[in-house]
C-alpha cells in the first residue's frame, strides 16, 4: 500500500512537471493565437474551420509518431482550440459582430420566422396583423429568394437580419430589410442595405424601396443612407406606402 502511494506520488510529481511545461507552452500559444485574431475581420475568420481541420490532421500524425493515442490527442486539441477560439472572439470583440453572407435557399424557414418577428412591430404600428410580410408563405418567400441578390446577417448560428433585392432593368428593388427585434438599432440594417446595393450588377442606376408612412425608424434609416421620397401610395385605409429612391454610383 505504502509502495503504491509513494509511486503514485512520484508519478503525480512527474505529471505536475509536464503540466508546468504544457502550461508554459500554452502561454506562448495564447500569445500567437491573440496575434492571429488581430488579423481577422469577422467571427467566421476567427473560427477558421479549415485551419482547425488541418491542425487536427497534423497533431494526429504527430501523435502517431510520438506514440500517443491519436484519438485522445484529437479530443484534447478540439477542446483546447474551442477554448482558444472563445478567447479570440472575446479579445477581438468579434463574438457579437454579425457576419454578412449571401442568403441560401435553406435559409427560407428561418427567414420566415425572422420576418414574422420583425414585422410584428410594424403590424402593431398599423393595427394590422395581415401585412403582406406577416402572411407570406414559405413557398412565396423561397421563390422570392431565388429572384435576386439576398443577404443574411448572422451572429453565431442565428440569423439576426436579412434583405432581398430584385433587379429589373437598371433598377434594384430592395425588399424585406428585416432585423431581429432585439438587435435593432445596432447598424445591422444599414450594413445589409449597403451590401445589397453593392451586389447590384454594373449598369444598375438606382435603388428603390418602400415602407409604411408611420415607420419612422425605417424612414430615418433610409434617409440617412441617401434615399429620398419619390411618391406615396395608399395601401389600405390605415397604411400609406412611402416609396424612396437613391441613385447608385456607376460601376
Ligand atoms: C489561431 C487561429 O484561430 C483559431 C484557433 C486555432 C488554434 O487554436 O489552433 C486554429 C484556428 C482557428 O479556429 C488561426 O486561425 O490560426
Amino acid at each position: 500500500m505504502t509502495d503504491q502511494q509513494d509511486s503514485l506520488t512520484d508519478l503525480r510529481r512527474a505529471i505536475d512537471g509536464i503540466d508546468d511545461e504544457i502550461v508554459a507552452r500554452l502561454a506562448v500559444r495564447q500569445g500567437l493565437v491573440e496575434r492571429a485574431g488581430r488579423l481577422k475581420r469577422d467571427a467566421t475568420a476567427v473560427r477558421a474551420p479549415d485551419r482547425v481541420a488541418a491542425v487536427i490532421r497534423r497533431v494526429r500524425a504527430t501523435a502517431e509518431r510520438a506514440g500517443a493515442d491519436p484519438a485522445l490527442v484529437e479530443r484534447v486539441y478540439r477542446t483546447m482550440i474551442t477554448a482558444f477560439i472563445g478567447l479570440e472572439l472575446t479579445a477581438t470583440g468579434l463574438r457579437d459582430r454579425p457576419v454578412l453572407a449571401p442568403a441560401r435557399p435553406e435559409n427560407a424557414g428561418e427567414l420566415l420566422t425572422l420576418q414574422r418577428a420583425a414585422y410584428a412591430t410594424e403590424a402593431r404600428i398599423y393595427g394590422d396583423p395581415g401585412l403582406p410580410a406577416m402572411v407570406q408563405t414559405l413557398d412565396q418567400l423561397a421563390a422570392e429568394l431565388a429572384t435576386g441578390p439576398g443577404f443574411t446577417a448572422t451572429v453565431g448560428t442565428r440569423i439576426v437580419g436579412a434583405v432581398r433585392g430584385r433587379i429589373e432593368g437598371d433598377v434594384l428593388h430592395v425588399g424585406r430589410l428585416t432585423v431581429a427585434p432585439d438587435r435593432q438599432g445596432q447598424g445591422i440594417g444599414t450594413a445589409l442595405l449597403a451590401e445589397v446595393e453593392a451586389a447590384a450588377p454594373p449598369g444598375t442606376t438606382k435603388a428603390t424601396l418602400f415602407t409604411g408612412h408611420l415607420s419612422v425608424a425605417n424612414l430615418r434609416l433610409y434617409e440617412r443612407q441617401g434615399y429620398r421620397e419619390e411618391r406615396r401610395a395608399r395601401l389600405t385605409p390605415q397604411v400609406e406606402l412611402v416609396h424612396l429612391t437613391k441613385s447608385l454610383p456607376p460601376g
